[in-house]
């Protein structure tokens, strides 16, 4: 049988586009809950109208160990998993504790979809969903209730994710652009979503040595020749280091030459470059995505024997838990 979530990409026109999911990830401290406040205030004014307010992007929290959420969520997974409480009852350190809370959240997560499902039907969906994932990135991209969580909305809505850059941290190092760049690389390969990468902070540094280091691969390896003569870089180190950062950047030829045109400068906190976001997000949306239909039909089969392994997995874990008298929900 037809997945009828399929359908409602697969149905979409020109008309009446699906909501368009935006998957926020990228390195701790990139800026992805700032950006998610900018980019939920800036869904709420049309540019030539300050004084009406249009319906905010309907955001969702999925990291559990956040203290403050500056935007509104509409949903969150702190009403949901009590993170301080995985973290003490199963005497997990914080990244267990958040693996554990995302894995308890993933078995639920089908009623998550049936409420955006329901609230799609009727229109009650803002052109945006954006989705705010924890900052250790890897608890999410490399587990297997991150991917349910990712793939579970790449099946219902068309989804583009978007790879925050601390491009601060870049500036003062090109090992520091190569490990983003790659990180991003390796979860394009994992997920294979539309990408966008999002060079934030240009508030305090142009993200322009960034794109020209995407698209000129000499200007790179200027680059890193000074920061190596500066010794600011990685203070001499050997010749291997060098040599294999260099042939990284040539490995990386072709994923620069596609996804340096869904790069995009912003700065989180003055809103700067918001606007041009938007437009590539859209561009990403409507581009990119029919590739992707026929890979999400074997992901979704795939999904959902993952979905049931992990909740009987998870159903044993609680049952102890249950019986110990001490669940976290
Ligand atoms: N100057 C400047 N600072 C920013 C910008 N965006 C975020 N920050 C700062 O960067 C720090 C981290 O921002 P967060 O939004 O918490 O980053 P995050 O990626 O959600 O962090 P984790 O949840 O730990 O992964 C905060 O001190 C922000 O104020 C920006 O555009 N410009």
């Amino acid at each position: 049988m037809e997945p009828p979530v399929i359908k409602r990409i697969e149905d979409q026109t020109e008309e009446s586009p699906a909501p368009v999911c935006v998957l926020i990830v990228g390195m701790a401290g990139s800026g992805k809950t700032t950006l998610m406040k900018q980019l939920q205030e800036s869904t709420m004014h049309d540019d030539d109208d300050d004084e009406e307010e249009n319906m905010p992007a309907y955001c969702i929290n999925l990291d559990p160990a956040c203290l403050d959420v500056p935007y509104s969520p509409s949903i969150d997974i702190r009403d949901t998993v009590d993170y301080k409480q995985v973290m003490s009852q199963h005497h997990l350190g914080p990244n267990g504790a958040i693996m554990t809370s995302l894995n308890l959240y993933a078995t639920k997560f089908d009623q998550v979809i049936n409420i955006l499902e329901q609230r799609a039907d009727e229109n009650k969906l803002s052109e945006f969903l954006l989705v705010d994932t924890p900052g250790q990135i890897e608890a999410f991209t490399w587990s297997a209730s991150g991917a349910i969580l990712s793939e579970s909305l790449a099946s219902t809505f068309p989804t583009v994710m978007v790879f925050v850059v601390d491009t601060v941290r870049c500036a003062s190092s090109p090992n520091t652009f190569m490990s983003n760049m790659l990180y991003a690389c390796s979860m394009y390969y994992r997920t294979r979503l539309p990408l966008v990468i999002c060079f934030n902070k240009t508030d305090v540094v142009s993200h322009e040595f960034c794109m020209e280091w995407m698209k000129d691969f000499e200007a790179f390896q200027d680059a890193l020749d000074n920061a190596r003569n500066e010794g600011s870089n990685n203070g001499g180190e050997s010749g291997f280091y060098d040599s294999l950062t260099r042939s990284l950047s040539l490995v990386l030829d072709e994923f620069y030459t596609e996804f340096s045109k869904n790069a995009v400068g912003v700065s989180a906190v003055t809103g700067d470059g918001i606007d041009d976001f938007w437009k590539v997000i859209k561009n990403a949306a409507n581009t990119d995505f029919s590739e992707y239909i026929e890979d999400l039909k074997h992901r979704i089969e795939e999904q959902d024997a993952k979905r049931k392994a992990m909740a009987r997995v998870q159903a044993r874990k609680l049952q102890r838990d249950v019986d110990n008298d001490n669940s976290p929900y």
